[in-house]
């Protein structure tokens, strides 16, 4: 496999060094990303490339941040995000302000609601239409899962196309399963993962490539992704008999079926890539909140054999929130743009 692997960048510690020495998000001169580093958990002898996903968010949200600005002293505007949160799931609530904090560093306007458990769907529709019509908010998310007595598509199905920043409308991944056509929107955590992929200079042609997952928010959009990058790709889920055998076959391998490290080293063909999307909690006594995230992938055995792996915290994650700040000013550039939509 091809890849444009850059191991004499400067170590972690100078990065964080001159992370701290400017504002986080101030448009640097260069915004080059520097994504591979050497593993350090694997052994010497066939150690993996770590796909350094938390940098390379950092590199797109100062993009970002450099777009937000040009388009504020255009227009007098900046990209508006609502954030919907229906209960109080501790992950949820943590997600959603790490999402608003990230619009924040980037300048956008952000917009949320926070509705109690018990809540109705119609009071979440009620939501919905409000930002919907709304012409300062320009993207709209509603934080998954929603509360078992609430139909989850209908509430999805009721957000404007045109502000489906999380691309989980139908008409969206309708778009991305038909040849010849391009949705308006393409889902935040897939998008990462192929862009973790371009950044790292992997070429997807004529590979083989693994989904372990066929969700439609990851598993079924990352294949898509994949096949129109002229990938061959099978997806695997919890009916395939044999998981092991199809992940040894790929090139590419995206792990995403929400179980702990279930995808072992030595599934990896020797020289693979593997995008490791799983945040699963792990209870250890000895971490400082009580528990710890592991992939869905055995990281460890996975270095001894990949070429580059994407690592759990720090890969795909920190790409999803870049990949929403993105989608939003995508959308708040056509709709300022073409305020009448
Ligand atoms: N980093 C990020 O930004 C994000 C991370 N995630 C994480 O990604 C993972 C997947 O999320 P999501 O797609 O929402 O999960 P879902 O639970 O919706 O889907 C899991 C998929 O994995 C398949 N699966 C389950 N068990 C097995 C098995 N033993 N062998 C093979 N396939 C199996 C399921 O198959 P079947 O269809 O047959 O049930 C299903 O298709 C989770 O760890 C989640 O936390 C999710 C979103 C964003
Ligand atoms: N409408 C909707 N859209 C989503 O995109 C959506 C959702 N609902 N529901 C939940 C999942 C999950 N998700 C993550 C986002 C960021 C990290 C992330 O930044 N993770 C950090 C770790 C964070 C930590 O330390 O806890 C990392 O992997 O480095 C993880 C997971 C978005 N999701
Ligand atoms: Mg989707």
């Amino acid at each position: 496999m091809s890849m444009a692997m850059q191991t004499r960048g400067p170590s972690v510690a100078q990065r964080r060094g001159a992370a701290a020495a400017r504002p986080p998000l101030a448009p640097a001169p260069l915004a080059r990303s520097r994504a591979l580093r050497v593993c350090a958990a694997a052994p010497v002898a066939g150690a993996a490339k770590i796909i350094d996903g938390k940098q390379i968010a950092e590199d797109i949200r100062r993009e970002i941040a450099a777009e937000v600005a040009a388009l504020k002293a255009a227009t007098g505007k900046a990209p508006g995000l609502a954030v919907v949160l229906v209960g109080a799931r501790k992950d949820s609530e943590t997600y959603v302000r790490s999402k608003k904090k990230a619009c924040a560093e980037v300048g956008f306007e952000s917009f949320g609601t926070d509705l109690p458990e018990d809540a109705s769907e119609q009071e979440v529709l009620d939501v919905v239409a409000r930002y919907n019509a709304d012409p300062n908010v320009h993207g709209i998310l509603v934080q998954l899962p929603l509360p078992k007595h609430i139909d989850e598509q209908r509430v999805l199905d009721a957000i404007s196309i045109t502000k489906d920043v999380d691309g989980f409308h139908p008409q969206n991944i309708g778009s991305l399963a038909m040849r010849g056509r391009s949705p308006l929107y393409v889902s935040c955590t897939p998008k990462g993962c192929l862009e973790l992929l371009k950044r790292s200079g992997v070429e997807l042609k004529g590979k083989t490539a693994a989904v372990v997952g066929r969700s439609n928010i990851v598993g079924l959009p990352v294949a898509l992704l994949l096949q129109n990058e002229d990938a061959t790709v099978t997806m695997v889920h919890s009916r395939t008999p044999d998981a092991a055998e199809v992940v040894r076959r790929a090139d590419v391998v995206v792990a995403a079926c929400g179980r702990a490290e279930m995808v072992r080293g030595d599934w990896i063909k020797p020289g693979a890539v593997v995008i490791d999307v799983g945040i699963n909690a792990v209870d250890d006594a000895a971490a400082k909140r009580g528990y710890r995230l592991v992939g869905d992938v055995d990281f460890k055995g996975a270095c001894e054999r990949a070429s580059a792996i994407t690592p759990v915290p720090g890969g795909v994650g920190p790409m999803t929130i870049a990949m929403l700040l993105q989608n939003t000013l995508e959308g708040a550039k056509r709709q300022i743009g073409a305020p009448a939509n």
